[in-house]
């Protein structure tokens, strides 16, 4: 039987799997794979299955929040799904970090709605060390510039009071905002799996959001090339795990 929503069945779907919010990235990661096949394109779920380098590997835009990441995670994880690798677009919250630039996401806070609706609020959102670590070693290896720590994830978009609740994440040490990332490592964990979050900085701290995001969808060429090195770096994260 096909998953409700993700529309795939455990055949389709490799153990190493990467997700982008957007169903557009999923595209530009299929370019850099051989033997695609669009499993499916359902809502904000699109499926496609290939290959890197002889890894067999499946791609599926989870949309936008964590209540959409929850779904697939747990869709993809019915059908086999082991190694589960974000590849997002965040909004930086420390001045340092520039447009482009990645973030490897060590924990999330979890100020998403999914996650508590699975455990209690003292359960941590954390990444796989193993599966981080190895992320760590290719982005030194390919010689990317990135940061390691912390990320928001936020349940809405807008709010009233967005920049009182920014300063007080960005006084945290805190790096960036996302949507998804704290949703996936919750539930990765209780469903032991293993996860891991790449951000690329779309917005930088003293920019306004949707600004930042219409850049993004202008396919501005900092960003873009932000999320070519977002996407190279995990393919090859999970072809050194694989060896
Ligand atoms: O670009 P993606 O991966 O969707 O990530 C970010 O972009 C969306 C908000 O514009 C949210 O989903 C947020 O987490
Ligand atoms: O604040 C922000 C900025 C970009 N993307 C997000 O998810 N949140």
């Amino acid at each position: 039987m096909k998953e409700a929503h993700l529309l795939c069945q455990a055949e389709e779907i490799a153990e190493n799997v990467l997700l982008p919010g957007d169903p557009e990235r999923v595209l530009r990661v299929a370019s850099e794979l051989s033997q695609v096949k669009e499993i499916a394109f359902n809502r904000e779920f699109r499926t496609i299955t290939g290959n890197y380098k002889g890894m067999p590997l499946t791609v599926t835009s989870t949309g936008i929040g964590g209540c959409s990441m929850g779904i697939a995670v747990e869709e993809l994880a019915n059908c086999g799904a082991k190694n589960l690798i974000r590849i997002g677009s965040c909004g930086a919250l420390q001045p340092e970090l520039k447009l482009g630039e990645l973030i490897i996401v060590t924990a999330a806070v979890r100020e998403d709605g999914l996650s508590k609706t699975y455990v209690k609020t003292e359960y941590p959102a954390v990444s796989d060390f193993e599966l981080s670590n190895c992320l760590k070693t290719k982005a030194e290896d390919l010689g990317f510039d990135f940061s390691l720590g912390i990320c928001r994830s936020h349940e809405s978009f807008y709010i009233d009071h967005n920049q009182e609740v920014i300063d007080y994440w960005k006084q945290k040490n805190v790096l960036a905002s996302d949507m998804e990332t704290a949703a996936l490592f919750t539930l990765a964990n209780l469903r032991k799996l293993r996860a891991a979050s790449i951000l690329n900085v779309v917005v930088n701290d003293s920019q306004d959001s949707s600004a930042g995001i219409n850049s993004y969808v202008e396919e501005d060429e900092v960003i873009m090339a932000g999320e070519s090195r977002e996407i190279k770096l995990a393919l090859e994260a999970l072809l050194a795990w694989q060896q």
